[in-house]
């Protein structure tokens, strides 16, 4: 299995969906949500992905569209005709829905919390079992965990500015994120305490050094 988690930029790319039935309009709203440009082919697609920017193309002018596209998502009913766009496609970036492993990009079950974007594959095993386990790991991040998110974010920022080197400023920011009074700040939800406390600490450090 080669497959490995990336995160595509997909602000103004260009992608092809090839049927917009259940899967195809799933995966046409998460582009369209990235700032995708989406063209759907086939003969039916939904007023809400239309809506939301998607055009729909008729399947005559495949190839002209395969070539328009960075990435490709097949997904209509008719194994034929997505053997067919696959070929044509076979340099492009793509997402087969109904034979995962003919194509080259997996669109996993996702979920943001905040800035933290958290996804689940389960290497084609149970799409169903992914399910599962994203709503399982939905429920056990806590507020807390976005809290020390910017805390972090907040400290590594202040942390370039005042100490050079790299290990030196990762061994600060292990300590800050298992500091006892910082853990309490934020679970009781005061995240602006919490960076007065670091930036005192802060204070502290460059007198040490
Ligand atoms: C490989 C992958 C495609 C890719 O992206 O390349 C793929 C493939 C296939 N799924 C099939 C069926 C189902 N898919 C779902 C649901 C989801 N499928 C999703 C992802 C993926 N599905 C990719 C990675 C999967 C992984 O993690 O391994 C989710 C997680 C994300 C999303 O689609 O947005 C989304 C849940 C969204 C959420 O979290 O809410 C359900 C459940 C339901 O409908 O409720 C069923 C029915 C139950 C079952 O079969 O488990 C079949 C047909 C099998 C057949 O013919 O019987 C294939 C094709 C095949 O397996 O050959
Ligand atoms: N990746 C995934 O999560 C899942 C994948 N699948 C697989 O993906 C494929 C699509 O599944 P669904 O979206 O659930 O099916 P669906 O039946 O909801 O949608 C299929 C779409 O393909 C279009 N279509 C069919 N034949 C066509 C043709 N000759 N020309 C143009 N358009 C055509 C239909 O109009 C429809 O819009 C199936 O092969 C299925 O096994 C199914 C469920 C989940």
């Amino acid at each position: 299995m080669g497959w490995t988690p990336l995160f595509l930029e997909m602000r103004d790319k260009k992608v092809l969906v090839v049927g917009a039935g259940e899967v195809g309009e799933r995966r046409a709203k998460r582009f369209l949500k990235a700032g995708a440009h989406v063209v759907i082919l086939g003969n039916t697609a939904s007023e809400e992905i239309i809506d939301l920017g998607a055009s729909l193309k008729s399947i005559d002018n495949a190839s002209k569209w395969v070539e328009w596209s960075d990435l490709v998502v097949i997904a209509t009913g008719d194994h034929n005709l997505n053997e067919e766009i696959a070929h044509l496609a076979d340099y492009k970036l793509v997402n087969r829905a109904d034979y995962p492993q003919k194509g080259n990009l997996i669109v996993p079950t996702s979920f943001f919390i905040e800035d933290v974007q958290i996804c689940v594959f389960t290497g084609g095993k149970s799409p169903l079992m992914a399910k599962q386990l994203r709503k399982k790991i939905q429920k056990v991040i806590k507020n807390e965990d976005i809290l020390q998110l910017e805390l972090q974010d907040f400290t590594r920022k202040l942390l370039k500015d005042k100490v050079k080197d790299q290990k030196d400023r990762r061994s600060y920011l292990y300590k800050i994120l298992n500091d006892k009074t910082v853990e309490k700040l934020l679970k009781d939800g005061n995240l602006n305490q919490a960076k007065v406390y670091v930036e005192e600490l802060l204070l502290n450090l460059n007198k040490e050094v």
